[in-house]
């Protein structure tokens, strides 16, 4: 960390909020680790506003860069996630926020806040990020530059949503709807809302046609608000939905104003105009993929007697639950009877979601399998993925 302070005090515009001019900072070059050489120069985030726009230019550098949370409940499951991919992060003690991973090569992690990370995106000093949609919706604030490169990584879920009282004027209001047309909201009284998703909510309010309302934010314990007077309602992340239930709290029909859980994002202007980039998230893409698909299946071998593999194949494929990825592998188990070696048997190898694990058994003994054998799957490589495509279409590769 110590080595890091000067680039720290010299690089102002890494700590710069996203929404501003930043001033470049003077040429300094210092020595990280044996791998990690980070440079700061004139090249730093060139962020300007441009006609009210954002507008975020490529960085000069050669390392590409990827944000991951350095700290939340974010941090932890996104270095499993990328462990599981055999992707491990190396970093040299936890107060340190760069890092490696040793399988992709010319790659620095940097652990950030995952508002950050979304910011630096913007800026161009990051490349690649893993945050929550939540995240990117509000501190992006719609960017085109901002591209999500894998939308489901399956942790990191909740929702962004209104709640109320559940009691006083607010008991029988269920729905937005419901909300919106309560007398009570007026251009000098109007339903005070209590946030720290400042963009995303004005946003919402207004494309709901709720016309009366005020805004105020605070960083965290939002619940108590309305209970302290400050706000009539919220406007939160709710998961379990305890905290809600244990302030009194409702969320009402309608009043979801996105779904999320983690993702993979990047700045189109790295992945078209950086070196490796497209190959870097193409390369992460397919082990993110390959290893989610599997998580949630696994292998079941059997042996089954049959006179053909066709025959067995049909019985197996007869069974709603059996037919596999792409169909059963079937394969002649020889044995030498009398002398004479033939196939009497045939061992049939399918993926089965987990969920439907048991059925499968069961309609696997119902056609005459035996010796029924259920192990882990690590990866699902399959073609090319559809996410690799759809990332090409949208810039226009
Ligand atoms: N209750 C929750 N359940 C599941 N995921 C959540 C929940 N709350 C937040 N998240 C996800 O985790 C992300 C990070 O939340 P976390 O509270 O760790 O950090 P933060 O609030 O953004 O940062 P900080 O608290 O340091 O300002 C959120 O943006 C969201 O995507
Ligand atoms: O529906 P639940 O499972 O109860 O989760 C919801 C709570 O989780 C988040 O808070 P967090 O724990 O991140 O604390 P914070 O308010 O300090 O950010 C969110 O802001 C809610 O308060
Ligand atoms: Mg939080």
């Amino acid at each position: 960390m110590s080595l890091l302070q000067p680039y720290f005090q010299q690089c102002p515009s890494a700590f710069t909020p996203a929404f501003s001019i930043s001033t470049p900072c003077p040429s300094i070059y210092i020595s990280v680790s044996k791998r990690t050489f980070i440079s700061c120069c004139s090249s730093q985030s060139q962020t300007a506003v441009v006609n009210g726009k954002l507008d975020a230019r490529i960085v000069e550098r050669d390392e590409i860069r990827i944000g991951l949370p350095s700290k939340g409940r974010m941090a932890a499951d996104t270095l499993d996630l990328l462990k599981d991919c055999q992707l491990s992060v190396k970093q040299v003690n936890p107060r340190q926020y760069v890092a490696e991973i040793p399988q992709l090569s010319n790659v620095e992690v940097w652990f950030q806040r995952p508002k950050d990370i979304v910011r630096k995106l913007v800026s161009g000093d990051l490349d690649l990020g893993i945050v929550g949609l939540d995240t990117v919706s509000e501190y992006g604030q719609g960017n085109e530059d901002l591209i999500i490169v894998h939308d489901a990584l399956e942790y990191g879920d909740c929702r962004l949503s209104i709640a109320i009282p559940k009691y006083g004027i607010f008991e029988n209001i269920n729905s937005l709807k419901e909300l919106a047309q309560m007398p009570q909201w007026t251009v000098e009284k109007p339903l005070r809302v209590a946030t720290g998703f400042t963009y995303l909510g004005p946003k919402f309010m207004q494309e709901n046609g709720l016309k009366h309302v005020m805004f105020s934010t605070a960083d965290g314990a939002l619940e108590a608000a309305p209970a302290m007077g400050i706000a009539d309602a919220i406007l939160d992340l709710v998961s379990s939905g305890t905290t809600l239930k244990e302030n009194n709290l409702k969320e009402i029909e309608g009043g979801v104003v996105l779904e999320s859980q983690a993702v993979l994002v990047a700045s189109r202007k790295a992945l078209i105009q950086r070196k490796g980039v497209l190959d870097t998230t193409h390369e992460i893409l397919e082990r993110f993929e390959a290893h989610l698909r599997a998580v949630g299946q696994f292998t079941v071998t059997a042996n089954m007697r049959g006179s053909s593999a066709e025959d067995v194949a049909e019985r197996v494929l007869s069974q709603p639950s059996l037919s596999g990825l792409q169909g059963p592998t079937v394969s002649p188990v020889f044995c030498k009877r009398d002398g004479k070696v033939s196939a009497d048997y045939y061992a049939i190898v399918i993926c089965v979601p987990k969920k439907a694990l048991y059925k499968s058994v069961q309609q696997l003994r119902a056609i005459g399998g035996s010796g029924v054998l259920i192990s882990p799957l690590t990866y699902i490589f399959d073609e090319e993925t559809p996410r690799w495509r759809e990332l090409l279409s949208k810039l226009g590769l």
